[in-house]
């Protein structure tokens, strides 16, 4: 049956060097959770210590109610899929789904009745005779998910799993582990730097840096909200801009290099009459406009529905992304595309502008700590 996980101030030395210092962590029970982040930043490490591979120098992990700490890995009732797709050549696909519930001591008609609704669930009934040379990497990978999942295990955990296919490939697959992992219900711990890939796939994303969860929240909260700079430019681009929050009787002002003031109204309560921040844009969020922002185009990049221009502002690059003529004349705006050379004047949508502290390691906004 598939549980929830929690980690509770939990600590990992690697001989005297501490990679995760102090991280605590709640996952639901059939949630998919993906853990998000540069290289480095301690995502195996972590997934690891759940899988019971890892020890754990501090703090606990509990399956449930239970603490896991001291049982063993292989009795901690886990299916994992990494990115080697670690299944056994010389076995057909059947054989390689059969071969965990083999070692559970399942009698031939359970195994078969449970090896049949699998295949079925991850879609690889067709090819269940053949061996995985005969196979491509994503149904490959297919099989190592369903040698996972056919335990029936309390949680599964996927480091990476899509790392060797190509983009187009990536794409379906995690439409497919999506799918599968909703059918079957189960919580799933998910590694990934990908940040498209964890926006795509997740219920909940927690973003990790040097060993520290810098934020957790859906997706959408994730990618709108954003809790600090680190986040705000790993996922996805954010334009940031040197501005000056003002408070007066007539309300709440943030003021941009050049002198472009808006009015905010969903920030947290700050004392100080003026304060020195960090404000971001992102790319899709800017509107061209008479006033507002004026800056001269540097670059010019198509992207299908995007025209990408790339800005000189106050000596701070911005990027701006403007639906591209060709699209955007179905949908009816934006008139025209510019060119290099060119000076534009844009506005933030202020409803999505996001505002933080000068250093940048705290947002100001309301909303922002609010969890979905
Ligand atoms: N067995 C080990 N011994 C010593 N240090 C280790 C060991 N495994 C990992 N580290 C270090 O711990 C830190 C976290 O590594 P980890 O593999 O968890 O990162 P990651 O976020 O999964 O990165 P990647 O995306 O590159 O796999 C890194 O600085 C790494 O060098």
């Amino acid at each position: 049956m598939s549980v929830s996980i929690s980690a509770e101030d939990i600590v990992k030395k690697y001989g005297d060097i501490t990679v995760i210092p102090h991280l605590s962590i709640q996952i639901k029970n059939g949630e998919f959770f993906t853990l998000l982040g540069p290289s480095g930043c301690g995502k195996t490490t972590l997934l690891r210590m759940i899988a019971g591979f890892n020890s754990i120098e501090g703090g606990c992990i509990r399956f449930g109610e239970q603490i896991i700490n001291e049982i063993p890995a292989h009795k901690r009732n886990i299916g994992m899929v990494f990115q080697s797709y670690a299944i056994f050549p010389h076995l057909t696909v059947r054989q390689n789904v059969e071969y965990g519930l083999k070692l559970r001591k399942f009698n031939k008609q359970e195994m078969k009745e449970k090896v049949d609704q699998i295949l079925k669930i991850v879609k690889i009934e067709e090819y269940q005779d053949r061996l995985p040379e005969r196979l491509s990497g994503g149904q490959q990978q297919r099989v190592a998910l369903a040698r996972a999942i056919v335990i029936h295990p309390s949680v599964l955990l996927m480091d990476e799993p899509l790392s060797n296919l190509d983009a187009k490939l990536r794409v379906e697959m995690r439409g497919a582990i999506r799918d599968v992992q909703k059918e079957v219900g189960i919580t799933t711990v998910y590694v990934t730097h990908d940040q498209e890939e964890a926006l795509a796939i997740s219920d909940r994303i927690a973003v990790m840096k040097e060993g520290v969860i810098e934020q957790v929240g859906t997706p959408h909260k994730i990618y709108t909200r954003p809790a600090n700079v680190f986040v705000a430019t790993f996922i996805g681009h954010s334009n940031l801009f040197k501005g000056v929050l003002t408070t007066t009787d007539e309300g709440t002002f943030v003021t941009f290099k050049n002198g472009y003031k808006i009015q905010m109204s969903n920030l947290i309560e700050h004392t100080r009459d003026k304060v020195n921040v960090t404000i971001a844009v992102r790319p899709e969020e800017f509107a061209i406009a008479k006033q507002g922002i004026t800056a001269t185009i540097k670059n010019k990049t198509f992207l299908g529905k995007y025209v990408n221009y790339e800005l000189d502002f106050a000596e701070e690059m911005l990027v701006s992304g403007q639906p591209s003529i060709e699209y955007s004349q179905d949908i009816g705006h934006a008139e025209k595309t510019y060119e290099v050379g060119e000076k534009i004047t844009l506005i933030p949508n202020k409803d999505k502008i996001n505002i933080f502290t000068d250093e940048g390691t705290e947002s100001l906004m309301k909303d922002v700590r609010t969890y979905e």
